[in-house]
């Protein structure tokens, strides 16, 4: 991830002095998150940057701000059709880019709502929030949440060739174009087929794979090797790690472990389970397809959150 320059970051935190703020991950993808109850703290582009910059500010993936749906254009555009999506998920890039899901920051959002009291949610409960990937279920389970990040869809039709710089690269220095799909669950990624991680092995994915198509919007990558075999006790595993948009590589990524589960599973075929394990850097989330409303398959992620400390900006 590029740090944002000194220029930028300390006067646009001087911006935010005073203000109260959390940290809290979900399998290692960082966040940093802000309770805006009242709807009077919005946060830039820069401001997010300065707040994620792992040197100069509080370090994080991403920036989480948790408002009122009503106060945001795109909540109350929501509201319209779920009337009970009270709290809005305001989610920001470690550059300050925009995206419009983030499947472990959602679940770390609602464990923070839950540790800042704003939220009462017993286990087994379940929660309608916004994002701008859409209105997003979440249920407590004993061991973190649930959540249906709605359907999935590939972005364009038959499978798109990728290639990866700097890791995809063979002895002889052939750039080695793989087979990817490329997948929207809400926000863009591109799977990439890897017999094996070691094809990796030593490589940080510091700078944007190159992917042919891209999407229209950029892409998150994700390189991805089935678990050998592939399935066991009916559930089917795989090892990822992606290179987010907007950041760089991460310990794990919510909305790439679902892509990831859609592209193996396509190519599996028929016969490939329903539930899944992703293993990533930071952990392992589970993903599970079923049959959502109006006949179409959607995707559900689990895994932990964790809020790991609390502050004031000064
Ligand atoms: N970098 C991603 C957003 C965060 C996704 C990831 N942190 C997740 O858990 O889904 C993008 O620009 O689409």
């Amino acid at each position: 991830m590029n740090a944002t320059p000194a220029e930028t970051t300390g006067p646009a935190l001087r911006t935010l002095s005073g203000l109260r703020f959390s940290k809290g991950h979900g399998t290692g993808n960082d966040f940093v998150l802000v309770a805006d109850p009242d709807g009077t703290h919005a946060i830039g582009a820069d401001q997010a940057a300065a707040l994620c910059d792992r040197h100069r500010g509080i370090g994080g993936d991403g920036l989480i701000r948790a408002v009122p749906s009503r106060f945001l254009p795109e909540g109350r555009e929501l509201l319209a059709g779920a009337p009970n999506a009270e709290w809005f998920m305001d989610y920001r890039n470690a550059d300050g880019s925009l995206s419009e899901m983030c499947g472990n920051g959602v679940r770390v959002f609602v464990h923070f709502l839950r540790t800042q009291g704003l939220i009462d949610l017993p286990d087994g409960g379940s929660l309608t929030i916004g994002t701008r990937g859409g209105v997003k279920t979440v249920v407590r389970t004993g061991d973190g949440y649930a959540v249906d990040m709605g359907p999935w869809e590939f972005i364009f039709p038959g499978e798109a060739s990728a290639k990866a710089m700097d890791s995809l690269v063979t002895a002889d220095g052939l750039e080695v174009a793989r087979p990817a799909l490329s997948v929207s669950m809400g926000n863009p990624h591109t799977v990439v087929a890897l017999a094996e991680l070691s094809e990796l092995a030593g490589t940080r994915l510091f700078t944007a794979p190159k992917v042919d198509p891209v999407p229209a919007n950029g892409t998150n990558v994700e390189f991805v090797v089935p678990a050998e075999p592939l399935v066991h006790d009916g559930v089917g595993s795989v090892t990822m790690r992606v290179h987010e948009r907007g950041v760089g590589e991460t310990q794990s990524c919510g909305t790439g472990a679902c892509a990831a589960a859609v592209a193996i599973r396509h190519w599996a075929g028929a016969e490939a389970p329903d539930a899944w394990r992703v293993h990533v850097p930071g952990g392992v989330v589970g993903v599970k397809f079923f049959a959502g409303p109006g006949g179409h398959e959607h995707v559900e992620l689990s895994g932990p959150a964790v809020i790991v400390a609390s502050g004031t900006l000064s």
